[in-house]
């Protein structure tokens, strides 16, 4: 209840003064609804099925007032009455559902961006704690049950309203019928509680279901080039079979408790009813109309009721989804980093004179483990140099990359720019001032000149043919049929490995950065265009600052310093001719052994 109530409560704030006024409107719906019933009497009074006008009730006291006008014109004024009460309270109710679905949506947007933004302004090692399609399970089919959950809120509010006013006008004609009516009510929502606990149950099912469903198949979609050509299909289609198995029993579990709840209430409303009209006549001897009327009243508030059940129990099994949103939300803030819009703003590129030193600094990616990624590293970078940092797979370097560009935040030590520590203040200043090309470089599935824009939105024409220069993408990009407007499909599927990996590097060197971090940038190239790269960046040498990550250690030849990780640990560092001849050292290994497979 305190994950949902936590949404509630903003929905009301957001929504202010026109959910009221909406809630008005449905009073005033529901009492014109009231007395449309009231004046269905009269009517069958006309038609003589019932006599009123020998009750001393409230009803006929309130009819007695048609008497002053002509019986010819009186059936006509109360049906021409009747008419209009029933054409105006469809009109405000189509007014008020407008405004409803206009809440709604408008809560909806509030909350999606804000869910979002936060989960944008979170850290980086919240990303690598979860699995992607978790996150995205949260962001669409969670979020919308918690948006269904809403509006079955508001719907529920509306039965109430309506239920509360029907139940006073029958307290009104009479008591005692009415508070025999309404325990029967209390009596039924009592009973039928364990429904509303099963569909809860049913409802955590349902997102547990919906998380793996999603996360396989993106998973899946994502490998498909593995699962095809290691013949995996039949596999993948039996996973699918079970768990689709598994959804199917879990809706027709949700569609038999709900029908079941629904046969419980109207067989026990049945048995009420027949036990309300025996008393009314027997017992509390109820005038024709007085009975009649409240039969009416009754008969409409049963489904009400009913709905209200029903409503109750979906809005059970959205509980789940709504702790979900919850965690994630909290989650995010928990890891939000230090990026308010005004810190923002003001986060220029750094201007950097002498370099960063990693001091002490040890990481671990979960912090119950024994296992660190990086145990105390210290290096120095100076400035427009170029470090090469090499070592067998799993030896932190990427980690360590991460550290640099204040992705992680080490658990101990520090990192240092020209002696200043990282902290919340300069971590934007320093990410503006990097330009990075991972190990599996992301395109938007936008055209190339998009993709360049990006980063540098006021870039000109001739800066943007300099960047794919600078890259070696410039020949094929000319010769593409749209050229710096071809789209280049999703995450850059319609291009080569080598293509998409140059393009990325435009990107980076359109910003010019003080720093430039390659992480495998040119392992797709061919060796042709490799060399142009490498002859490239060897040009940048003492105007930038360049991290390089490499495997094929002839791509380093010309660093200013190596470093060398192995484990988590630097167990070699130097520049590059001194470490291939440390002929005990692991470089010198790596390196005879690429030169024998060469
Ligand atoms: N998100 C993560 N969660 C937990 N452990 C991780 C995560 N990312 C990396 N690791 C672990 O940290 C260690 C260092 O990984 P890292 O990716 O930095 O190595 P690497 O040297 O870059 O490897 P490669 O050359 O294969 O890319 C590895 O043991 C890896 O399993």
């Amino acid at each position: 209840m305190k994950h949902f109530l936590y949404y509630i409560k903003p929905f009301h704030s957001f929504t202010g003064k026109v959910l009221y006024f909406n809630l008005f409107g449905m009073v005033f719906i529901s009492l014109l609804e009231g007395i449309g019933i009231f004046l269905l009497v009269p009517i069958i009074n006309f038609s003589g099925i019932v006599n009123i006008n020998s009750d001393s009730t409230n009803i006929s006291r309130l009819y007695k007032l048609f008497e002053y006008f002509p019986p010819t014109i009186n059936l006509s004024i109360i049906l021409i009455m009747y008419v209009l009460l029933v054409i105006g309270q469809n009109l405000i109710q189509k007014y008020l559902s407008i405004q409803n679905v206009k809440l709604l949506h408008n809560f909806t947007r509030f909350l999606r961006m804000n869910l979002y933004n936060d989960l944008l302004d979170t850290k980086w090692g919240f990303f690598t704690k979860h699995r992607k399609s978790d996150l995205i399970n949260i962001l669409t089919s969670e979020f919308a049950r918690v948006i269904g959950g809403i509006n079955v809120y508001l719907q529920i509010l509306s039965s109430l309203i309506f239920t509360f006013i029907q139940i006073g006008i029958a307290f009104w004609l009479s008591p005692s019928m009415a508070t025999f009516v309404l325990l029967c009510g209390i009596l039924l929502g009592i009973l039928s509680r364990k429904f509303i606990k099963k569909s809860k149950a049913l409802g955590a099912r349902t997102s547990k279901l919906g998380e793996s469903y999603l996360g396989g198949i993106t998973d899946q979609l994502n490998g498909i080039k593995d699962i095809k050509s290691n013949n995996l299909e039949e596999s993948r289609k039996e996973w699918l079979g079970k768990l689709t198995k598994e959804m199917n029993q879990e809706q027709v579990e949700y569609i038999k408790i709900k029908t079941s709840s629904q046969l419980f209430y109207k067989a026990s409303s049945s048995i009420f009813i027949a036990i309300f009209i025996l008393l009314s006549v027997k017992l509390f001897q109820a005038q024709q109309g007085e009975l009649l009327l409240i039969i009416l009243i009754f008969s409409r508030l049963w489904p009400r009721f009913t709905s209200i059940q029903s409503n109750l129990e979906h809005m059970s099994s959205t509980m789940p989804a709504f702790k979900k949103l919850y965690d994630l939300e909290n989650e995010c803030n928990d890891f939000k980093e230090i990026n308010d819009d005004k810190n923002k703003k003001n986060s220029s590129p750094l201007q950097i004179r002498h370099g960063l030193e990693c001091r002490d600094i040890s990481f671990r990616y979960k912090k119950n483990e024994h296992i660190f990624a990086l145990r105390e590293i210290n290096i120095q970078i100076p400035v427009n140099c170029m470090t090469a940092i090499v070592g067998p797979s799993g030896a932190g370097k990427s980690t360590l990359i991460d550290i640099l560009t204040g992705l992680n935040e080490p658990e101990t030590g520090k990192l240092y720019i020209d002696g200043v520590s990282l902290s919340g203040k300069n971590r934007l200043s320093l990410r503006n001032s990097i330009g990075y090309v991972s190990q599996d470089p992301f395109l938007f599935n936008e055209s190339i000149r998009e993709n360049l824009l990006l980063i540098k939105p006021n870039a000109t024409e001739t800066q943007l043919w300099d960047a794919l220069e600078f890259s070696s993408a410039a020949e094929f990009v000319k010769r593409l049929p749209e050229g710096l407007d071809t789209l280049i499909g999703d995450r850059g599927v319609r291009l080569s490995g080598g293509e998409r990996q140059r393009l990325v590097l435009a990107r980076a060197i359109l910003r010019k950065p003080s720093i430039l971090i390659l992480d495998e940038a040119t392992s797709a190239l061919d060796t042709e265009n490799e060399a142009k790269i490498q002859q490239a960046i060897e040009r940048l040498k003492g105007s930038m600052t360049i991290i390089v990550i490499a495997h094929r250690l002839s791509t380093i030849r010309n660093a200013d310093q190596v470093v060398v990780l192995d484990s988590g640990e630097i167990i070699q560092k130097g520049g590059f001719l001194q470490l291939a001849n440390e002929s005990m050292g692991m470089f010198s290994k790596l390196l005879g052994s690429q030169m024998k497979a060469n």
